[in-house]
């Protein structure tokens, strides 16, 4: 059975600093939904009260209807890598992973076969110490699949990986997810999110400020330009800015054009008897959708972008 994480109302103060903000949302089976927030809004708190490693403040943090530290036997449901957790280096692989499965009555053959899914399998009697990071990290997540749960938090799991491992990890993310599991997974890199994530939850200063697609982010900002190449950028770009554009050289015959469509810009240059040359839509990419909504102002950000249902499921 699959089990969707519920955060309601969750609040966490650390003294008098409030790090979580009246945070609500719902990461539903199914799906990769990429957690995004700027340094420090509270990504990895929000995380450790999803697991019960911290306690909130006020609010509840629930994976399948009931708190983590109800749970029986979490492994079997819950599946997690965070930033702390810690392996000892003197351990092999197979030991440390034998240990973890020891401690929920997980069967020893269990330990191989996830091993052998992260690839590790030929240096599993090797000390984790000699571990490269890509290593600890696929020893990570061999842990969180130990118990073959229907959840998954990680916690920046591409950070610091290579080409391949970024593939590898991307690739495995949405098998998962594909088998019906709950992904939940924060990342800075958002080229990558913006390839794996189906769902996206946003928060800046411990606040919601998007539950959405990475497309319907992507609308959402006003950073879409359009590039065009021309005869006259001076004159061109003089006439966009008297018709409500905006115009940016990006050298001497290339401009960026803000809010106007290709459409209009290509008139404009006709009505003027301007060559163009190339007149190109560029969409922005989740990189700049999210620099957008991370730098609106504290009114907006009372309106989050919600556009999906289960953002207002029931309390
Ligand atoms: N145990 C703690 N005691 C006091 N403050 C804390 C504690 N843990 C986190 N904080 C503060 O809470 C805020 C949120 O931190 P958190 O690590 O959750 O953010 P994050 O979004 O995961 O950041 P990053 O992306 O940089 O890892 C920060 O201001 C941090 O300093």
């Amino acid at each position: 059975m699959s089990h969707s994480i519920e955060v309601r109302a969750l609040r966490k103060f650390y003294g008098d600093k409030l790090v979580i903000d009246d945070l609500s949302f719902v990461v539903e089976p199914g799906t990769v939904t990429g957690f995004l927030g700027p340094n420090g809004s509270g990504k990895s708190t929000t995380m450790r009260l999803i697991v019960g490693l911290d306690h909130p403040s006020s609010g509840t943090a629930l994976i399948g209807g009931v708190e983590y530290t109800q749970l029986h036997r979490p492994l079997l449901t819950v599946g997690t890598l965070l930033d702390s957790e810690a392996v000892h280096p003197g351990r092999s692989a197979y030991n440390h992973l034998l240990y973890l499965a020891q401690t929920q009555r997980i069967p020893s053959s269990r330990v191989t076969e996830v091993l052998e899914l992260v690839g590790l399998l030929d240096v599993s009697g090797e000390r984790t110490g000699s571990f490269s990071l890509g290593m600890r990290k696929r020893l990570g997540i061999a842990a969180a699949l130990l118990g073959d749960p229907s959840v998954l938090i990680l916690d920046e799991p591409i950070n610091g990986l290579d080409p391949d491992g970024i593939y590898w990890m991307r690739n495995l993310m949405k098998h998962l997810a594909r088998e019906g599991r709950t992904v939940f997974v924060s990342s800075h890199l958002m080229g990558e999110m913006a390839r794996t994530a189906d769902h996206l939850v946003v928060i800046d200063h411990g606040r919601l400020i998007a539950e959405c697609t990475p497309d319907e982010l992507i609308a959402r900002s006003s950073r879409a330009s359009v590039l065009v190449s021309s005869s006259d950028s001076a004159r061109l770009a003089t006439v966009i800015q008297a018709t409500g554009g905006t115009a940016d050289a990006l050298d001497h015959d290339r401009l960026t054009v803000r809010d106007l469509s290709a459409h209009r810009v290509g008139e404009l240059a006709q009505q003027q008897n301007i060559a163009i040359y190339q007149l190109t839509p560029q969409e922005a990419s989740l990189e700049e959708a999210f620099m957008t909504l991370t730098h609106l102002d504290d009114v907006e950000h009372d309106r989050p972008l919600v556009t999906h249902s289960r953002g207002q499921a029931t309390p």
